[in-house]
């Protein structure tokens, strides 16, 4: 988690414009976006002593976009979810979601957090599990036994999970405790869904299907989409644009526009290669030393 303190390194783009630049960068229309804005930030600045994780922030994530968060361990990129759900305030600039202080819109907001294995004795169901983003939750709103029950149902049924919907939740595989996880983020229809490294330790197969999962709500109710993760290629069909993270600088764009060798190499300060192929994207000759080989298949995001 340690990387050297740098002094922010900007690198503008279009969304990265001077807080004198009033006017908010229009995005390009991808299928199934809207202009309608969810998430907001304006001269974002996030730090913690002398370490700055980014400085100037100028970003705007649109209804039914994917946005991507990339980059090494340690570069802020849950620091950023975090800032999203109003659990970590910046430190300069402000922030909205779905146009309030993040954390008062929760129920707009659907988090679905890193994979961690619950222990075989959870006194849990994989229902139970679900009802937590209906009722008695802090993302999720109070409904009645029934319109609960039928509603964990949908769900249960939405993610593939029916079969399982009376076991403990700590005798499922992880694939199957992800899918839960989904369902319940998914719970109130959020008009925004962070996935904070949503597929790590899984299998590609359930790689696929957790993805597709995801993509499927952004399609069926134009949901924004907020992934954060080491490896881009199992998402790399949806993404619309990224924010890549590195050393205290970020680069935004499409993944044409960022994933690229002189990017890259201009954001690490160091000579980056990106390769293509198979339609997967390989980065080699990060310098700071905490590649993540993509478990299966040796690649580097
Ligand atoms: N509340 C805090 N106080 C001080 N430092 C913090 C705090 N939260 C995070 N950090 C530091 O900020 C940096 C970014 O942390 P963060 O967890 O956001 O990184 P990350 O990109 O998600 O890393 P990883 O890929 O390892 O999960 C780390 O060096 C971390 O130690």
């Amino acid at each position: 988690m340690t990387l050297p303190t740098k002094v922010a390194r900007t690198i503008h783009t279009p969304e990265a414009q001077p807080a004198t630049h009033t006017a908010p960068w229009s995005a390009p229309a991808v299928a199934g976006q809207t202009d309608k804005a969810v998430v907001e930030l304006r001269n974002a600045e996030l730090t913690f002593g002398d370490r700055v994780l980014w400085r100037d922030l100028d970003l705007t994530i649109r209804e039914g976009e994917y946005f991507a968060v990339l980059g090494s361990n340690g570069t802020g990129k849950t620091s950023f979810l975090k800032v999203l759900l109003g659990l970590l305030p910046l430190t300069r600039g402000t922030v909205s979601v779905t146009g309030e202080r993040p954390g008062v819109a929760s129920r707009h907001v659907g988090y679905v957090p890193q994979q961690r294995g619950f222990s075989p004795r959870t006194p849990l169901r994989a229902r139970d599990l679900v009802a937590q983003g209906i009722d008695g939750h802090q993302w999720g709103i109070r409904l009645r036994r029934r319109a609960v029950n039928e509603r964990v149902d949908e769900l249960l049924e939405k993610v593939g999970a029916s079969d399982y919907a009376n076991a403990p939740v700590g005798l499922l595989s992880g694939g199957e405790q992800q899918r839960l996880r989904i369902a319940q983020a998914l719970a109130t229809d959020p008009q925004v869904l962070l996935c904070d490294e949503a597929l790590l330790s899984l299998d590609l197969n359930h790689q696929y299907i957790v993805s597709e999962l995801v993509n499927q709500q952004r399609v069926d109710s134009g949901s924004a989409v907020v992934f954060v993760t080491h490896d881009i290629n199992p998402i790399i069909d949806h993404v619309d644009r990224i924010l890549y993270l590195a050393g205290g600088s970020f680069k935004i764009g499409t993944p044409d526009e960022v994933m690229r060798s002189e990017v890259l190499s201009e954001l690490y300060g160091a000579k980056i290669e990106v390769l293509r192929s198979n339609g997967r994207i390989i980065v080699t000759g990060r310098p700071d030393n905490t590649h993540h080989i993509s478990s299966q298949e040796g690649l580097i995001p």
